[in-house]
């Protein structure tokens, strides 16, 4: 196991958003969290990956307990090991995609000639000939979380964290999107967190939870 969250809860004011949710992630597995909106599933992400901390409960990341560290140390946890697309607005607009895509190596001090020098074969790989001097505004949707998932993937992290990765994107461009990330995680042996209200997209995870009001069901425990 990699990833545990050992019964979490949370509340923005009087709003719960987790209550009592309890996870388990193994090593190399691609798993989707599923459930209605506002349940509570991008709330759970973000304390798996050390962005928001718990009011309660424990969150494990590789033997080690990760909510209680300070921010400073949950920030160096998801700069090194940790890699992350959302559904928005994440490329930097003042960039090029180049550029972007090598922003996590250049954070972790890589010499910028050598950051870009990485951050180039991902255009191939991810059918993005020709495209690294442009800018966000510049690429298609589908482009763009092209870009955002190589920029996610260069600094080849150990758990990918997805929130409705292709929730902007029409179905045969998040299509396309998801295959690149199931492909290049799979060949890489990334572990795989992936936030969805969307069937389709949960279908290429090994394995779906549910999360409904801030707690977490197997879908064949649920009756
Ligand atoms: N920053 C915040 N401030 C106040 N309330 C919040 C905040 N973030 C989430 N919430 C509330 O917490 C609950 C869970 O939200 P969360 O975003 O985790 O749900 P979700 O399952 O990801 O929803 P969706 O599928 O609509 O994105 C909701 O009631 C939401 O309104």
């Amino acid at each position: 196991m990699i990833l545990e969250a050992r019964d979490l809860s949370l509340s923005f004011g009087a709003t719960p958003a987790l209550r009592g949710a309890s996870l388990q992630v193994e090593a190399g597995e691609m798993l989707a969290i599923m459930g209605p909106s506002g349940s509570g599933k991008s709330t759970l992400l973000h304390c798996l990956a050390g962005i928001l901390v718990p009011s309660s409960g424990e969150v494990w990341f590789a033997g080690e307990r990760l909510d209680s560290r300070s921010d400073e140390a949950r920030s160096a946890v998801r700069r090194d090991r940790f890699g992350f697309v959302f559904q928005f607005g994440q490329l930097v607009p003042e960039l090029t995609a180049l550029e972007n895509v090598a922003l996590p190596l250049l954070l972790a001090g890589v010499r910028r000639a050598a950051a870009l020098k990485r951050a180039e074969p991902w255009f191939e790989r991810l059918g993005l000939e020709g495209l690294g001097a442009r800018r966000s505004g510049e690429l298609s949707g589908g482009q763009a979380q092209r870009v955002a998932l190589a920029r996610a993937l260069v600094a080849e992290p150990e758990v990918l964290f997805a929130d409705e990765p292709t929730g902007a994107l029409d179905s045969l461009t998040g299509e396309q999107v998801m295959d690149l990330l199931v492909d290049t995680a799979r060949s890489a042996g990334t572990t795989v967190v992936l936030v969805t209200h969307e069937a389709r997209v949960a279908a290429y995870a090994d394995r779906e939870v549910i999360v409904r009001d801030g707690r977490v069901n197997s879908p064949a425990l649920t009756p």
